[in-house]
């Protein structure tokens, strides 16, 4: 994975038909998906059950890019290695989850993967100040973290603050929550480079009729990138 902060658009396969996983991957690549997002929910920090390790390994000979995984689950550190082994290339854990994040992303990268860290809405960006040395990426929400389909919160004070923060860092900023045509261009603007995308990009299409997941993604793209379309 090479660093850049081009606009990255990263549908999460949490709005796709989870009957048809491998398929739902390989169409919203070929319909132009930078990465694909995977949201592990425990049921315990979150308040839904989604799936694990066993599945992410199942998916991935479908995804030929980024296997971008966003980990809601308390704790995190003894599923680490599992999430690593199933061939996640981001490791994202939230700051919340734990009381030791700083050993929580350094055992990320120890496994070999990117290591993000997300912050809930209302977790100030102070919070990653002294772990932007240990992270590869900081995913803001712009929902609380449980469920797709939510209404997006206005995160850009908190963008622009992380963004100021980084500097010349080699680190993503990723919004996840409410992203749709209508606010991708505050957040781009505000400084995030990688857009998470559920409803927004599933919403019209199906692994038979494939084109408007392509449709979507470069409708939110042109919003991002302030083109529109
Ligand atoms: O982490 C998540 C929810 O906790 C999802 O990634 C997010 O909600 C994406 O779905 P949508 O674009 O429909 O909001
Ligand atoms: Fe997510």
């Amino acid at each position: 994975m090479t660093f850049d902060r081009s606009i990255k658009i990263a549908p999460s396969i949490l709005a796709a038909d989870f009957a048809n996983f491998g398929a739902e991957c390989e169409a919203i690549e070929t319909q132009g998906a930078d990465w694909v997002h995977v949201d592990v929910m425990d049921g315990h920090f979150v308040p839904n059950i989604s799936f694990g390790p066993t599945t992410c390994a199942a998916i991935r000979p479908h995804i030929k890019g980024v296997m971008d995984v966003h980990l809601m689950i308390a704790p995190v550190d003894p599923y680490i290695d599992a999430f690593a082994k199933a061939g996640a290339d981001v490791i994202t854990a939230h700051v919340e989850a734990g009381p030791h994040i700083h050993r929580t992303l350094q055992a990320i990268r120890g496994a070999g993967a990117k290591a993000g860290v997300a912050l809930n809405p209302g977790t100030p960006a102070a919070a990653v100040e002294h772990l932007l040395d240990v992270a590869d990426l900081v995913c803001v929400m712009t929902v609380n973290p449980g469920f797709g389909g939510q209404k997006f919160i206005d995160m850009s004070d908190k963008i622009r603050t992380l963004r100021a923060m980084i500097g010349d860092r080699p680190v993503h900023i990723e919004i996840d929550g409410g992203v749709d045509v209508n606010t991708a261009s505050s957040v781009a603007q505000a400084g995030a480079d990688v857009l998470v995308a559920g409803s927004a990009v599933f919403r019209g299409g199906s692994v038979s009729n494939p084109a408007p997941y392509g449709e979507n993604i470069r409708a939110i793209r042109a919003a991002a990138e302030g083109v529109y379309v």
